[in-house]
């Protein structure tokens, strides 16, 4: 397992929150992930952006345990090893997955309350509760509904507050802007910006809307077939022709 300082923290002077090293995974026999470096620092927000099929997602689901990899995850400085995603949460790193982030067959309270499960002070979860009904008011008009009968966007408003309601240190974020109306999607992003600058949690979002995406995110990691193809500062990649051409059209 290699100590050597990333670049980051060297600059900081700050651990990373999560800092892999030679992480590849995949499913079965199929590797899908190669060699990949990548870290967040504590309140960092960082984007993975990549063609479909890049590996965007096989990354978020190893970093949370849902499925087995080699090499090295660790948070606080710590190598995880094989971990499971409710220990993951414990350790501050809830995950927002691609499309199905909700209990469907729960009401939407309840929803919030699970989300809350690690949590002993029932005074703050209450009061949790109510300030993400205030943030996303669709949710809190109907919060006797099951999630599962809900709309996509709401499905997606109640999945990032139920995972907030954990009050984790990171956020992983899989395409949160998938199959929604361009309104909801600026919504979504507005309260993603405010909950990185407000409460400090840091981000980790893979996204097809590089626009918005760059717009939050202080870093890029750009995966092309399982392997990290370039990473840098967003605005790096902004004024990359080659980069902008082929991830913000234009
Ligand atoms: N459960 C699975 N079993 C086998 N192969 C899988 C599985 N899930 C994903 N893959 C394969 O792994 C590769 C990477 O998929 P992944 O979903 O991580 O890509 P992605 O970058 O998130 O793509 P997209 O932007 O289309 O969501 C793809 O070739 C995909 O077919």
């Amino acid at each position: 397992m290699s100590t050597a300082p990333t670049v980051e923290s060297a600059q900081t002077g700050l651990a990373p929150l999560l800092e892999i090293t030679g992480l590849s995974a995949g499913y079965g026999a199929a590797n899908v992930l190669h060699d990949i470096d990548l870290s967040v620092q504590p309140g960092e927000a960082v984007v993975v952006l990549g063609a479909n099929g890049a590996g965007k997602t096989t990354l978020l689901r190893a970093i949370s345990g849902l499925i087995p990899h080699n090499g090295s995850i660790r948070v606080d400085a710590t190598d995880v090893g094989r971990i499971r995603p409710d220990v993951m949460l414990r350790m501050g790193i809830a995950h927002v997955p691609q499309g199905r982030g909700t209990l469907t067959d729960m009401t939407i309270q309840d929803n919030l309350k699970v989300g809350a499960v690690s949590r002993k002070d029932a005074r703050a979860v209450a009061q949790d509760i109510d300030q993400w009904y205030s943030v996303f008011p669709a949710l809190g008009k109907r919060r006797r509904q099951i999630a599962g009968t809900l709309s996509g966007g709401e499905q997606q408003m109640l999945a990032l507050a139920r995972a907030m309601m954990a009050r984790p240190r990171l956020l992983l974020c899989d395409e949160v802007s998938l199959g929604l109306a361009p309104l909801i999607v600026q919504g979504i992003f507005e309260v993603l910006t405010e909950v990185n600058a407000t409460s400090g949690t840091a981000l980790l979002l893979v996204e097809q809307n590089a626009e918005l995406a760059l717009a939050v995110a202080s870093r890029v990691y750009l995966l092309e077939v399982g392997s990290v193809a370039a990473h840098g500062p967003s605005a790096e990649f902004r004024n990359n022709d080659a980069i902008r051409r082929a991830y913000l059209g234009y």
